[in-house]
């Protein structure tokens, strides 16, 4: 094993210290979150903060914004101790932390929702709303979201970038952003962080976690990393690091990246044919694919490709389709989720909270419970089965939690994005639909999942990957799939699949 590389992180005694926490500890029951963490955040930078699944990172962003009480320390603003940290307080102070989950009323238009930050605010009877409308319209324009749009018919992209928006909008001096970059399209991705570095410019200070080490190699000034609840390391110069000295921060070992050994699929019989899908927008006329070939599937939000994979689970209704099995007869497609488990096909959804994992019940529960549904066509599993299916899962996926027993909303967030996947693998399917299964998991559990997915594709299943993380196109499927206003508008294979390719998908 290589020692990890010790970047520690000095203050550099040009920029004033915004945010610093001294000492800070968190136990949750038992287990220990963040121990004795000390970090300083230099003002009008943008600071990374990385780290594995499970090693403290929302935890201590959700101390930093007052989400939650830390169990000992002492956290600083502009060198002030402060004696009460309450999320009140912390806006007010300009603390702003954006999570993944979007804080949105539907029923109000995207401006408006932007103008929420706003309102409690006001202290004084006037407000210049059509000042404030037009504000909002201004900082929406070049976000592809209508001004005046219904928040409840947004996409989950478009959601995001308000709730981003919002926090700019609100005056956030110091914004903290968790992750907000996954299943963003590689032009919204390019548009966000123009955005933060003017903002930047203007002053503003950024919090950002990430699991892709190319992000924060292009945002980032400053970076700070947490290993197991503890701070690792850092820089204060970022550009002084490569991505390799990130992984081994972060994992505290070097990082192999795995890399499929591409196939030739284009001679052998399909092992799944899907003929005349229609679903609002949705159009594909005939669509074949082999035993064991993984074929990705991308394009612009809206464009076509989650449409498909949740047509064919039976989660959106189709006007017309059918898919057949090499050992069957063509059928139309499932009208129901249990009825697409029957049928052999599986689908794992980018919204973990909607249709992902119940989060009350253990690990264990949760994996043999979709196993149990799919198996509900013959046998059913005995106790010791059950058990036996749940611990390969949680073992391969490296689920980090004390035991399988525990119950899934104690996890952290990309050790919950495991479970589901668990989930779906353990239904043993014929079509496996996995849309953006590595959003959220760290660098180094990516890599097993692209491996335990190659495994399985080796035993003969067909997985279709919808995916918008490049890197994970490039590296990990056989075919690519662009999908364009709901058709495939082009298909790339071998050579073809390339990073510059799939950077424009405009
Ligand atoms: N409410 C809770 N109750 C018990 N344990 C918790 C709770 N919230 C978090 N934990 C545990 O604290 C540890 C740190 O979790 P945290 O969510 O801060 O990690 P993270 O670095 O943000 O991970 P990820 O990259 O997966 O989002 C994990 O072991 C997690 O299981």
């Amino acid at each position: 094993m290589t020692t990890a590389p010790t970047f520690r992180l000095e203050a550099s005694p040009a920029a004033r210290t915004v945010l610093r926490v001294e000492n800070l500890g968190k136990i949750y029951g038992g287990l220990v979150a963040l121990r004795d963490v000390d970090l300083s955040v230099r003002a009008g930078t943008i600071h990374g903060l990385l780290g594995e699944n499970g090693a403290g990172k929302s935890t201590l962003v959700g101390i930093m914004s007052g989400q939650r009480k830390p169990t000992s320390g002492t956290i600083y603003l502009d060198e002030k101790p402060l004696a009460h940290v309450d999320v009140q307080a912390m806006e007010k102070a300009g603390v702003f932390l954006v999570t993944q989950e979007p804080m949105i009323i539907d029923h109000l238009s995207a401006a408006e929702n932007l103008m929420l930050g706003i309102w409690p605010k006001r202290r004084f009877g006037f407000v210049n709303w059509r000042k404030l409308r037009q504000d909002a319209e201004r900082m929406l324009k070049g976000t592809g979201i209508a001004a005046d749009a219904r928040a409840g018919a947004l996409d989950a992209v478009a959601r995001r970038k308000i709730n981003i928006l919002r926090a700019m909008f609100s005056g956030g001096k110091v914004i903290i952003l968790d992750e907000p970059t996954a299943a963003l399209t590689v032009d919204d991705r390019a548009q966000l962080f123009d955005f933060m570095r003017r903002l930047k410019s203007e002053g503003v200070t950024f919090i950002f976690i990430s699991h892709f080490n190319d992000e924060i190699l292009e945002i980032c000034d400053a970076v700070s990393v947490l290993r197991d609840g503890r701070y690792a390391g850092g820089s204060e110069d970022v550009g002084s690091l490569t991505s390799e000295d990130l992984s081994e921060l972060v994992l505290g070992r070097g990082l192999v990246l795995f890399e499929r050994e591409k196939r030739q699929f284009s001679a052998g019989a399909p092992a799944v044919i899907l003929k005349d899908i229609r679903s609002g927008t949705l159009d594909v006329p005939s669509l074949a694919i082999r035993a064991g070939e993984i074929v990705g599937v991308t394009g612009l939000p809206g464009g076509g490709g989650k449409e498909l994979a949740r047509a064919l689970f039976g989660l959106q209704r189709a006007s017309s389709g059918t898919i057949t099995f090499v050992d069957g007869e063509a059928r139309t497609l499932p009208a129901h989720p249990a009825e697409a488990f029957a049928d052999g096909i599986a689908y794992l959804s980018d919204d973990r909270r909607k249709d992902g994992s119940i989060s009350q019940m253990s690990i264990a529960e949760n994996i043999s419970l979709s196993a149990e549904v799919a198996l509900a066509r013959g046998a059913f599993m005995n106790a010791e089965q059950e058990r036996a299916l749940s611990q390969r899962y949680f073992q391969s996926l490296g689920i980090k939690a004390p035991n399988s027993e525990v119950a899934v909303d104690t996890l952290s967030g990309g050790n919950q994005q495991k479970v589901c996947l668990g989930r779906v693998l353990a239904t043993k399917p014929k079509l496996l639909m996995l849309d953006e299964p590595t959003r959220g998991i760290d660098v180094g559990v990516k890599q097993d999942v692209l491996r335990i997915v190659d495994e399985l594709s080796r035993t003969g299943v067909s997985v279709i990957i919808i995916s918008t993380d490049t890197d994970e196109l490039v590296r990990a499927v056989d075919r690519v799939l662009i999908f364009h206003n709901g058709r495939i508008r082009e298909e790339l294979a071998g050579e073809a699949i390339s990073r510059s390719r799939l950077r424009n998908l405009g």
